[in-house]
């Protein structure tokens, strides 16, 4: 096989863990016999501080024309400033939105063998596995947004909306995923007070009387799984929610396997290539040691050979060699929990060992 594969490595650690991935799908390509293109793009802090645009026409154009995307993460403090004209993470929100990737695959899978990492008890976190669809490109995140008035009375406003058809498309992909697992699907919202979210319940219930009568359906408001989370995670199996309840729960949900390090996603459209990247950021505090856990990055190249390029026995390779690191007890500082640690480079190295076909 031949694929084109554009990287957006973006800013802190987003180079360091991007190099990491990369070698890692090069093995893959070596082992399996596939011829895999990379060509990296600016995105983020540091397209704005080379081009000034957070997202250049060239990265889109080339992201266009892939067969997948690989990106790191955006941000950090050198570009906080609440007054900017633009902001790294414009970027990330404009590539979402202009490839239409509506629906963000964020899954929590426990690795038996890092049970250790995991500040919850183990009988909590046995046997979770939980996959969240966070709608990617509608919700507060892209609604209407206002400052206006002056001195005490300045306010800002941002507006969020949902339309039926966006509900439609992430609550049947969701319903399909469930039909493939465990056949249960949760849906979360805040329609006790909001109003997109009252209409976000009515169109999920509609489609799954009409379509999916077969998936166990129920509905949680968001607070409440914030809380369910982390005192009964094995109950849940596919989780359906609007754009920002998705980012925080799934932030959350990284300390079910013990670290923000550990979790991969997948943003898919209709068509058109999909982009893969870890849920976390650019760790600023971290940035330049050496220290990054790599996992969640080579997680999402997992990924996007399984869902881009149909290559399944190339993912379970990649998973099992990440399984075989950590059963090997091998921990980057993120998940060593104040024990023995190695560092970037040397985690991607025992994994790149451990890749067969
Ligand atoms: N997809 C993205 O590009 C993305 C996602 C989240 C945050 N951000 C941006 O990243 C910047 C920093 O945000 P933040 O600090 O709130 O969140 P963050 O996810 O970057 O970091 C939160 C904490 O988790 C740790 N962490 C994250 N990834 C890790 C890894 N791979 N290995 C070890 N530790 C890791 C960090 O060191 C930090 O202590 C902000 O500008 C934010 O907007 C970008
Ligand atoms: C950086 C930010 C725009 C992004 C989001 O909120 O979607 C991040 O937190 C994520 O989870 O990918
Ligand atoms: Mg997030």
């Amino acid at each position: 096989m031949k694929a084109s594969i554009v990287l957006l490595p973006g800013d802190g650690i987003g180079p360091e863990i991007i190099d990491q991935a990369r070698r890692v799908l090069e093995k893959v390509g070596q082992t399996f016999g596939h011829e895999f293109n990379f060509e990296s793009h600016l995105i983020g802090g540091i397209a704005i501080d080379k081009i000034g645009d957070p997202l250049p026409d060239s990265t889109l154009q080339a992201c266009r024309k892939s067969d997948a995307i690989l990106l790191g993460a955006v941000g950090g403090p050198k570009w906080d400033d609440p007054s900017a004209k633009t902001r790294p993470e414009a970027g990330l929100l404009r590539i979402r939105k202009e490839l239409g990737l509506f629906a963000n695959l964020r899954p929590i899978k426990m690795f038996d063998e890092l049970a250790d990492a995991s500040p919850l008890r183990r009988e909590i976190i046995e046997g979770t596995d939980i996959l969240f669809l966070r709608e990617l490109t509608g919700g507060i995140y892209f609604g209407p947004s206002e400052r206006s008035g002056s001195g005490a009375e300045e306010s800002a406003s941002q507006a969020m909306v949902y339309t039926v058809g966006e509900v439609e498309r992430i609550v049947r992909l969701a319903a399909e995923a469930a039909r493939g697992r465990k056949n249960r699907l949760t849906s979360v919202d805040k329609a006790n007070v909001l109003e997109p979210s009252r209409l976000w319940r009515q169109v999920a219930a509609r489609v799954m009387a009409e379509e999916f009568s077969d998936v166990h359906y129920d509905v949680v408001l968001v607070d409440a799984m914030a809380m369910h989370l982390i005192n009964r995670p094995s109950d849940f199996d596919v989780v359906v929610t609007g754009n920002m309840f998705g980012d925080i729960l799934t932030d959350e949900a990284s300390m079910l396997p013990g670290s923000l390090g550990m979790l991969p996603s997948a943003s898919l459209g209709s068509d058109g290539p999909g982009l893969y990247e870890p849920i976390h950021g650019s760790a600023p505090d971290i940035a330049g040691h050496g220290i990054a856990n790599p996992l969640a990055t080579i997680l999402a190249a997992a990924m996007l050979l399984r869902h881009s390029l149909s290559a399944n026995a190339e993912a379970d390779a990649i998973e099992a060699a990440v399984g075989e690191v950590l059963a090997a007890g091998l921990r980057t500082k993120d998940i060593a929990r104040g024990g023995e640690s190695i560092g970037t480079v040397a985690m991607a190295d025992e994994v790149l060992k451990r890749i067969r076909s």
